[in-house]
């Protein structure tokens, strides 16, 4: 064996790990489905759910070495199609099998489950340290600015509590009043003296009084990430830290992989999920449409030859619909005449493997042609002004949010914001400073709320936020805190300050369960909101019976 078939058995077995951990969970998803299914009200949809987790652990138990899991989950999905004709009773022996047989393997690896089990998720560190003179009432106004906008921030007096600070928990960034302490650069001077005796500080911005060539170039001499002239605008400085501030990893790319050929498919899978990306494998073709909706993949890769519908036929039909204009489709065939492979790109294909391929080749091209398709989705999916989700893809996250807490039974709540006296601002300050009233809400809304919340620019001076998991008396305080923290916020032009306020809406799922009624229901909570005075948060009012 060479070297390089080596470290690929070795991934592969590193694989065949993780979906052995995994699998108790596989098992609890499917029980859960089945209890949503045999308790009322056991929708059509929730039948197709369990059938859909049984068939996904059927299909890839083997390729990752465990066949008596695939064969126990064939089984139970067969049991399944025939129900309600065979009975509760069949259902739950064939599900109990299972059970039995992924027990038995997560007993022979119960650490490597425990470690799996332990593994949490962080949220990024938004804490910032401030070193300056206590009685600065510009730098405690700047932290209060900061606070709107969901920075946390401490204030400490000296370099000595600095350095404390710094061995206990380091911070996010440190913002410095340069002319603290001593001396027209003292507090630079702190920090020089600071990193000379070996401290290893996190980005510092300093903060000067003076805008003059040597204060600046003493900060820049002192490594510092940015300088602003007070009094600082909070917004620039929220700015300036979200570029600084690392964000979490990004989402791994998503590939689907149609393929009727099951261990070749399972192969790649195994692939391209060792490079770090998720995947999804579909045997039969014509799964693959419905397989899209639910997975909603950067790219598809496909065999160009399969039974009743091949790639280009699969190309065509994703290619005539407008939601995955901007998913790559990538053919895998063994043939290679150049003349086909013509054809598959101008089908609608972005690029034409030849088998057999290596596997460095295979996560190269798709890599490749995932970061393009994410790059591609976020210019058509983002609000150029704000960075925020546009109107269509809102309303498209929305409608996903809404069919998957059908789906799970879990509640949900959205909410309409509409910035009060907008046009005044605009005719008084001029549109540049609506704009960055605009911004400010956005970058408030996006630090503030959880990273699995959706916020959106749905028009000129409207929000929507759709908060997932979330019941409505809880989405009432959230949103009436984000109004009262906005509110708070000073927008500076030109020398001359002001305040603005917005109104917002809230409605729930599944008080009112279709996409119409519930908009319908926030918008008129707006509606109310406006009427009554703006500033304010009300709740869609409930539904009258019938
Ligand atoms: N600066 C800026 N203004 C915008 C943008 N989009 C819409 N607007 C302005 O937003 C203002 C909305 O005004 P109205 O619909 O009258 O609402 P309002 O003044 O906020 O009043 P209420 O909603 O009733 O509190 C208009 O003046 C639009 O020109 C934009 O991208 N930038």
């Amino acid at each position: 064996m060479t070297e390089r078939q080596q470290e690929f058995e070795q991934q592969l077995a590193e694989l065949q790990r993780g979906y052995r951990v995994r699998l108790p969970q596989r098992v609890a998803a499917i029980a859960l489905a089945w209890n949503r299914l045999r308790e009322p009200p056991g929708t059509g949809e929730a039948a197709l759910d369990l059938q859909r987790l049984a068939h996904n652990l059927a299909g890839s138990g083997t390729a990752f070495g465990f066949p008596a899991v695939s064969k126990a989950a064939r089984d139970l999905e067969t049991v399944i199609e025939a129900w309600p004709g065979v009975g509760e009773g069949a259902v739950e022996e064939a599900l109990a099998v299972l059970h039995g047989t992924v027990t038995e393997l997560a007993s022979q690896d119960a650490g490597s489950a425990a470690a799996a089990a332990g593994a949490v998720k962080t949220t990024p560190l938004l804490d910032l340290v401030l070193v300056a003179d206590s009685g600065s009432e510009p730098c405690r106004e700047l932290a209060a600015q900061l606070g709107h906008y969901g920075y946390r921030i401490e204030q400490l007096r000296d370099s000595v509590a600095l350095e404390q600070r710094l061995a206990q928990k380091p911070p996010a960034a440190l913002i410095v009043d340069a002319s603290h302490g001593r001396g027209k650069f003292s507090g630079i001077e702190q920090m020089v003296h600071l990193q000379e005796s070996g401290v290893a500080l996190p980005p510092v911005f300093y903060l000067s009084d003076r805008d003059d060539a040597r204060t600046r170039l003493a900060g820049v001499r002192a490594g510092g990430a940015g300088f602003f002239i007070k009094p600082v605008d909070a917004i620039d400085m929220a700015a300036a830290l979200e570029r600084l501030i690392p964000h979490e990893s990004p989402e791994p790319g998503r590939v689907l992989i149609v393929d009727d050929d099951t261990v070749l498919a399972a192969r790649h899978a195994l692939v391209l999920e060792q490079a770090g990306m998720r995947t999804r494998v579909v045997n039969d073709p014509l799964r693959a449409p419905e397989e899209l909706a639910d997975f909603h993949p950067d790219l598809v890769l496909m065999e160009l030859y399969m039974p009743e519908c091949d790639g280009l036929e699969l190309a065509a039909i994703i290619r005539q619909q407008e939601a995955y204009m901007g998913t790559s489709i990538v053919f895998l065939s063994s043939d290679t005449d150049t003349s086909l492979h013509l054809h598959a790109l101008r089908a609608g294909g972005d690029d034409y493997l030849v088998k057999p391929l290596p596997p460095e080749r295979l996560v190269a091209s798709v890599a490749a042609r995932v970061q393009r398709a994410r790059t591609l989705n976020t210019f058509m999916a983002r609000d150029s002004l704000t960075g925020l989700y546009n109107h269509s893809r809102i309303e498209e996250q929305f409608l996903r949010e809404l069919a998957r807490a059908h789906r799970l039974g879990t509640p949900f709540a959205y909410a309409f914001i509409d910035l009060d006296h907008f046009k005044q601002v605009n005719d008084v300050y001029g549109h540049a400073a609506g704009d960055r009233v605009l911004m400010s809400l956005a970058r408030l809304l996006v630090h503030r709320l959880r990273r699995t919340d959706l916020v959106g620019r749905y028009g000129g001076e409207e929000f929507i936020v759709v908060l997932p998991d979330t019941d409505w008396e809880q989405a009432m305080s959230i949103i009436d805190e984000l109004r009262e923290s906005f509110a708070g916020i000073r927008h500076q032009i030109a020398g001359s300050e002001f305040r603005v306020t917005f109104s917002g809406g809230v409605a729930g799922f599944p008080t009112f369960s279709d996409a119409v009624t519930l908009a319908r229901a926030a918008d008129q909570a707006l509606y109310t909101a406006k009427r009554t005075g703006r500033n304010r948060v009300v709740r869609a009012p409930l539904p009258r019976p019938g």
